[in-house]
């Protein structure tokens, strides 16, 4: 039923499983193209179902802003509203205020903060958060937490630690387990300590959530850093329940997750980098608008069998983005998210079949290749 997480398979601590949701089964470990305002830029949703996207993410903080969500509920919905009929995650917005609004304030009852638009004055509570998630019609919603900034001291993220639970508990008061088909994931923080990570993992995962999300990595951070947090945490997290590390990440650092048992991942670079012309391919980076490309007859990527790499040379994409040419945004990002959904089918396969450590190591040799 919905809500169900269900593991198939296991090699190590990787797992292959399936979670169901009201829009379909998510088989994991998942990768989740970022949609931005109602739609993965220039790409449409069948773009995203020929590129293999199970499940996308929606953006609350935007869609609340802009065209509101009320107007996307009187509207039927995120799903309708942008002929997406898979699952929809949404994160609670929270660090997007950060990350985006100029001016905002963190206070017990929420955060406060003006709009990146028109600077009008807003309040994210637990609760608003969630109405707004609903709104959206979303089919795995987030709590409003705090994500820790990178470096801040123990007493701090400690003190952080109570609001962002004290949230955590609200919002799980205010969205009974599987109301509506609408699933809450809880938040783990703790910044980079490992008492606290203990301390959040204990609180969050007592609270019945329907699975439990990583947060407050990806933030500035060494890579070793994030590995060290990631390995200790993740298995702090039940196993019977889904594991979602958010905003990562790099392909390398996807399959870091994988091996210590996370099961879905959300981030901006295939689709962010794709408009700047750094794309992903089984020969590691290609910056597309390097000159070596100029008559370049080759596809982009000649493993992949996307739609740009069936038809296209490297010397025709670097035309497009030199030239500034819309079509480049969307070739370059239908090739790169399904390069990050062929990682995550990939690692599904190799741990189906118990070779996800060599599945590893090749891409380690793609994009980390061993010192010559
Ligand atoms: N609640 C919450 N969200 C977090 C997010 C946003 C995940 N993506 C949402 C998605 C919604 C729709 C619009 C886009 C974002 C994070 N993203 C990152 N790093 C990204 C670091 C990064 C990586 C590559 C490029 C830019 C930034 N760390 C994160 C930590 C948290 C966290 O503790 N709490
Ligand atoms: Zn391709």
């Amino acid at each position: 039923m919905i809500g169900d997480f269900s593991i198939h398979a296991t090699d190590g601590q990787a797992r292959l499983g399936e979670l169901h949701t009201a829009h379909g089964i998510v088989r994991t470990p998942a990768f989740m193209p970022v949609g931005t305002v109602g739609t993965v830029k220039s790409l449409c949703p069948q773009d995203l179902r020929d590129a293999g996207s199970q499940i996308i993410l929606g953006n609350t903080y935007h869609l609340y802003l802009r065209p509101g969500d009320e107007l996307v509920a009187r509207r039927g919905g995120l799903h309708r509203f942008m002929r997406w009929d898979g699952p929809i995650l949404t994160d609670s917005g929270g660090f997007q205020v950060f990350s985006l609004s100029g001016l905002r304030k963190l206070t017990p009852d929420g955060v406060e903060f003006r709009s990146h638009i028109d600077g009008s004055k807003h309040l994210f509570t637990p609760e608003k958060v969630l109405d707004i998630q609903r709104n959206l019609g979303s089919d795995v919603m987030m709590v409003l937490d705090e994500c820790v900034p990178y470096g801040a001291d123990h007493a701090y993220t400690l003190k952080s630690l109570d609001l962002t639970h004290a949230w955590a508990a609200r919002s799980r008061e205010n969205h009974a387990p599987g109301r509506n088909g609408q699933l809450l994931f809880g938040i783990v923080q703790g910044g980079f300590f490992k008492d606290l990570r203990e301390r959040s993992a204990e609180a969050v995962c007592s609270m019945d959530f329907e699975g439990h999300a990583i947060g407050g990595l990806s933030v500035g951070e060494s890579t070793a850093e994030m590995y060290d947090l990631l390995a200790h945490t993740a298995p702090l997290l039940p196993a019977h329940k889904p594991r979602y590390l958010m905003g990562v990440g790099k392909p390398l650092d996807i399959l870091e997750g994988i091996e210590h048992g996370v099961d879905m991942f959300d981030c901006v670079l295939p689709t962010r980098n794709a408009r700047n012309g750094t794309l992903y391919t089984s020969q590691g980076q290609v910056n597309i608008k390097r000159a070596q490309y100029r008559e370049d007859d080759e596809p982009l990527d000649p493993a992949c069998s996307c739609y740009t790499c069936r038809n296209f040379s490297r010397a025709y994409l670097r035309h497009l983005y030199v030239a500034k040419e819309l079509l480049s945004y969307r070739l370059n990002t239908i090739h790169n998210v399904r390069f990050f959904l062929d990682l995550a089918a990939g690692a599904r396969e190799a741990v189906a079949h118990g070779r996800f450590e060599v599945y590893k190591a090749r891409f380690r040799e793609i994009f980390q290749p061993a010192e010559a």
